[in-house]
């Protein structure tokens, strides 16, 4: 879908976005682009399990998640991230509305290995029928938590969430944005990144923690097709654009 750009703003990108930010939605919105935002949330989740000194497990960046590690997921996704996302859209008077997977059956799931992972998974399905129309007058606003066909809910890393969304709909631009200016090596900027040479940084731990799934999706994205792939902390900078040679 050549009109339809997906933002993925991390958890910590949310609460550092400047009027640039709100300015450019507000313009791709006059030249009628549809435009989906999937927001993260990951740094509130793990002050919250601190808190309730529920333990914070990782695996590449992905959060190991069992049954009390999901529930306070939920409540901080739905009852704090997002709703803190709309409220900057709506002050911007941006059009929004805000979506998860319990709408209509909104995100599909299935499980990613859940020996490993817990209640964690990547997404299958898109209700395209009841978001598409959505967003020719509203930016939408998706929470990555994807539901399987049996009613489970699953926690999706957001970066991967985007990804599957972007990958699913066909969609022309994809941007992760994030709190760094992009892929950094030695603190300088990766400004074009191909597989290979992102396989050799992952294996010299230059890229590690949260940026390991970032890249991954990124590539999967790129991958399916999705014609533009940008990991940046603003939209008006390209940060570093992924491609596939
Ligand atoms: N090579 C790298 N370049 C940039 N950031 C990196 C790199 N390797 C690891 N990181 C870390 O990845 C973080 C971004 O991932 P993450 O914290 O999960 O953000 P988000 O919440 O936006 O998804 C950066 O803040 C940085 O600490
Ligand atoms: C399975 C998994 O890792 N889910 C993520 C979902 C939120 C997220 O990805 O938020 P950021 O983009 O802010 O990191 C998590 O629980 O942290």
């Amino acid at each position: 879908m050549k009109d339809l750009i997906i933002i993925k703003i991390g958890g910590q990108a949310i609460s550092e976005l400047t009027d640039d930010f709100f300015e450019q939605l507000a313009v791709w919105r006059m030249q009628g682009k549809k435009i989906l935002l999937l927001h993260g949330g990951g740094p509130l989740i793990t002050k919250l399990c601190q808190q309730l000194q529920v333990p914070v497990v990782k695996k590449d960046g992905v959060r190991v998640t069992d049954a009390q590690t999901l529930a306070l997921t939920k409540l901080v996704l739905l009852g704090q991230a997002q709703p803190l996302l709309l409220q900057k859209l709506s002050d911007h008077q941006l059009p929004v509305v805000g979506l998860n997977a319990a709408d209509n059956q909104m995100l599909v799931g299935k499980y990613l290995d859940q020996s490993v992972y817990g209640e964690v998974g990547t997404v299958v399905s898109v209700n395209q029928d009841k978001l598409l129309p959505l967003l020719d007058s509203y930016i939408g606003v998706l929470a990555p938590l994807a539901m399987t066909p049996a009613g489970n809910w699953l926690n999706v890393n957001a970066d991967q969430a985007a990804a599957d969304v972007a990958s699913l709909l066909g969609a022309k631009k994809l941007y992760l944005m994030t709190d760094v200016a992009g892929v950094l090596n030695q603190h300088h900027l990766i400004p074009h990144l191909t597989k290979l040479v992102s396989q050799k940084l992952v294996a010299e731990k230059i890229i590690s923690s949260g940026m390991q799934p970032k890249i991954k999706a990124a590539f999967a994205a790129c991958t399916a097709g999705v014609e533009q792939v940008a990991i940046t902390n603003c939209l008006q900078n390209p940060g570093t654009i992924i491609t596939k040679e």
